[in-house]
């Protein structure tokens, strides 16, 4: 299997001070990663790296067999799928959400004169379906609620048929039903072996979809684990992450965590 992304003694120095530290880090062909980590933690540094957005200050970073810094990123950015807030915000609100999904297509986040091709419309159509948004395909992109959005955005991610598909935080800020809703997904998703890599930030053990493969934690900027789930998700290293006594449990496919009661 191909490294994905390889990333190695990565850091990424902002006003003197490192927001990643000398991160190393490989993601192979087929993985699944979950990165976690409290606010602040640098897992969305980490994420703007591998979309190629963000240089790091020092070491290098591959992305898809090409260094950054020695590829053209606007070669690199089509194979590459990313949903999260900062790319909602770029999107038009009045355009639909079935054009949300098409500009992807083209690279761009608005419609101009474009005409779309009808296979590209019956791509969009599939992604938003496997999505559940089939019954939303002509309400404006500002109307959605957040659940809504945030399956717009990763119908829209898988348009270019990336290879390496990016997840900030898909979870944040939905219902029960709406988190439970987009993890089963994003479980179908993993468990498709013609579906991308796959890195998704969460906050929260219980959003790791099942098939999820990977988990690396991360806490001030620098690694504390990193590798397969059912070895690196214990109660140890989570404590250490989050820097108080957690207990994570294993129930079913899904895992939960809870803090130890105060004595
Ligand atoms: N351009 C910047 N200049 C200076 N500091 C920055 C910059 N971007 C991010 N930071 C800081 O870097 C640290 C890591 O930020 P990052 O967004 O990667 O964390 P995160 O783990 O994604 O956090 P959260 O869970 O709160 O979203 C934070 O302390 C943030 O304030």
């Amino acid at each position: 299997m191909s490294d994905v992304l390889e990333l190695v003694d990565v850091s990424v120095v902002r006003d003197g001070r490192a927001l990643v530290e000398d991160v190393s880090w490989s993601v192979k062909e087929g993985e699944r990663w979950a990165i976690l980590g409290p606010n602040g933690a640098g897992k969305t540094t980490l994420l703007n790296v591998a979309s190629s957005y963000l240089y790091p200050s020092s070491g290098t970073a591959r992305i898809l067999g090409d260094q950054l810094g020695k590829v053209d990123v606007f070669d690199l950015r089509p194979r590459i799928g990313m949903a999260g807030i900062a790319m909602a915000e770029k999107l038009p609100k009045r355009q639909t959400v079935l054009q949300t999904v098409l500009t992807a297509a083209y690279g761009m986040t608005a419609t101009w004169h474009e005409r779309y091709d009808a296979v590209d419309e019956d791509r969009a159509r599939a992604f938003l379906d496997r999505l559940g948004m089939t019954e939303y395909l002509d309400r404006t992109f500002g109307t959605l609620s957040e659940g809504e959005r945030k399956r717009t955005l990763i119908a829209r991610a898988m348009m270019t048929d990336p290879e390496l598909l990016l997840l900030d935080e898909p979870a944040a800020g939905l219902d029960l039903g709406g988190r439970e809703d987009l993890v089963r997904r994003l479980g179908r998703l993993a468990r498709d072996a013609y579906a991308p890599s796959m890195i998704m930030v969460t906050h929260h053990v219980e959003e790791i979809p099942p098939g999820f493969t990977h988990v690396l934690m991360i806490r001030q900027g620098k690694v504390l684990a990193a590798g397969p789930v059912e070895m690196e998700l214990t109660s140890r290293n989570l404590s250490h992450c989050f820097g108080l006594p957690l207990v994570v449990e294993r129930v079913g496919d899904r895992y939960t965590a809870q803090g130890l009661p105060l004595s």
